[in-house]
């Protein structure tokens, strides 16, 4: 057992960096280290914010198709999550990243696999190190939550599998009204989604993140700047700042949590779906001095042996298809091979005489 959990976090020494004092070099990212985007000038004077859509407004469908051609990115309220779940949810993580490390590193995730605690899994594409944990959720939690907890986990376990049952139904909603948006309708357009257009058969990975309190926040990194390999991802922040999404020409713009609402990010297979009218959103999470911040990502796409592929709907003589076909394993694959390269990667080049492809393949993990 622990050769295989030092073969985990071979390429990270392990070591309790949340109760560190000063922060380390290897901590200390510069502007350079998160891939040098542009902090425009409306970072410290953002005049803009990410839009706020009322799931009971009957204007919800156009204005989510605007928020997501324009931004990538919309808050939900009135998505029916009640308040008890999302504090049980929080509650949870709370305790699992209390644990003592020795505790948490029993729940290891192992090199090859998807499920359990680690640091996070794009650390190997920096030179620094980011000042958070995360606990990846596939499937039932049990296994992995009896080594946390081995008295008493199965409370644990019954809010994560609640939390992700009401989550997918959620996903099923905004699925619907983005892609309705686009003129696409599930049930007849859609074969995965299923004879109901509910997306029954879809899969999901539910991804805990803990930022402790920092002894130098503007040098640390807590998760650095990505796009989610998903069709959608709905995260819930606690009452903590810290998520920044970026804008073009505007600059990273804090997304503040407040209670009740529910930030959903278009991922990258929404993007190759929607044939590039939907962009993906580049996000990162900064830290905090005095207060640690918690958050859950629900990471939501297509069921594992799917193709997602500009939909036909979307593609003309006037709007070839950008990407060719990849199932959510594979990009998943091509992203921790080529990280925030990976969409273009799997996009189509249109020489002068047709359309061909260039590409890689592989194949493995699963997520389901
Ligand atoms: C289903 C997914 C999606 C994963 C991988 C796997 C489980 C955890 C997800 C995240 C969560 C944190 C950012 C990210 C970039 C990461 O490193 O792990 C995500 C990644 C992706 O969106 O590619
Ligand atoms: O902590 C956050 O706000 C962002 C988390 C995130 O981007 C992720 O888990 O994919
Ligand atoms: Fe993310």
């Amino acid at each position: 057992m622990p050769s295989r959990l030092s073969d985990a976090f071979r390429p990270h020494p392990i070591h309790d960096f949340t109760s560190l004092r000063e922060l380390p070099d290897s901590y200390a990212w510069n502007q350079r280290d998160d891939g040098g985007y542009p902090s425009a000038a409306g970072e410290a004077f953002a005049t803009e914010s990410v839009p706020v859509v009322d799931l009971d407004d009957p204007n919800a469908l156009q204005s989510i198709g605007h928020a997501c051609r324009t931004w990538g990115v919309f808050q939900v309220t009135n998505h029916g999550i009640p308040t008890s779940l999302l504090d049980m949810v929080e509650c949870t993580c709370r305790t699992l990243f209390s644990l003592p490390l020795h505790q948490k590193l029993k729940a290891a995730r192992s090199p090859d696999g998807v499920s359990g605690y680690g640091f996070a899994r794009i650390s190997s594409f920096f030179s620094k190190l980011m000042w958070s944990e995360g606990f990846t959720v596939v499937g039932p939690p049990d296994e992995h939550f009896r080594q946390l907890w081995p008295h008493g986990y199965s409370n644990h376990c019954d809010v994560i599998k609640e939390y992700n049952e009401e989550m997918k139904k959620l996903a099923g909603t905004l699925m619907r009204l983005m892609l309705g948006s686009l003129g696409i309708v599930a049930k007849q357009d859609i074969k995965w989604a299923g004879p109901k257009g509910d997306f029954k058969e879809a899969s999901a990975a539910l991804q805990l993140n803990h930022y402790p309190a920092c002894p130098d926040p503007d040098r640390a990194m807590g998760l650095a700047a990505h796009t989610d390999s998903t069709l959608l991802t709905i995260l819930f922040q606690n009452n903590t700042s810290g998520l920044q999404v970026f804008k073009e020409g505007v600059g990273w713009v804090t997304v503040p949590p407040v209670p009740g609402r529910l930030v959903i990010n278009v991922g990258d297979l929404m993007h190759i779906l929607s044939n590039g009218s939907y962009d993906s959103i580049l996000h990162r999470a900064m830290v905090n001095r005095t207060r640690h911040r918690l958050s859950l990502a629900y990471l939501y796409g297509p069921p594992s042996s799917v193709e997602i592929s500009p939909h036909p709907k979307l593609v003309g003589p006037n709007h070839p298809p950008l990407y060719r076909p990849v199932t959510w394993n594979e990009y998943l694959h091509t992203k921790a091979k080529h990280f925030n390269e990976a969409l273009s990667s799997v996009r189509v080049c249109v020489p002068l005489n047709g359309l061909i492809d260039v590409n890689e393949h592989n194949n493995s993990v699963t997520v389901g």
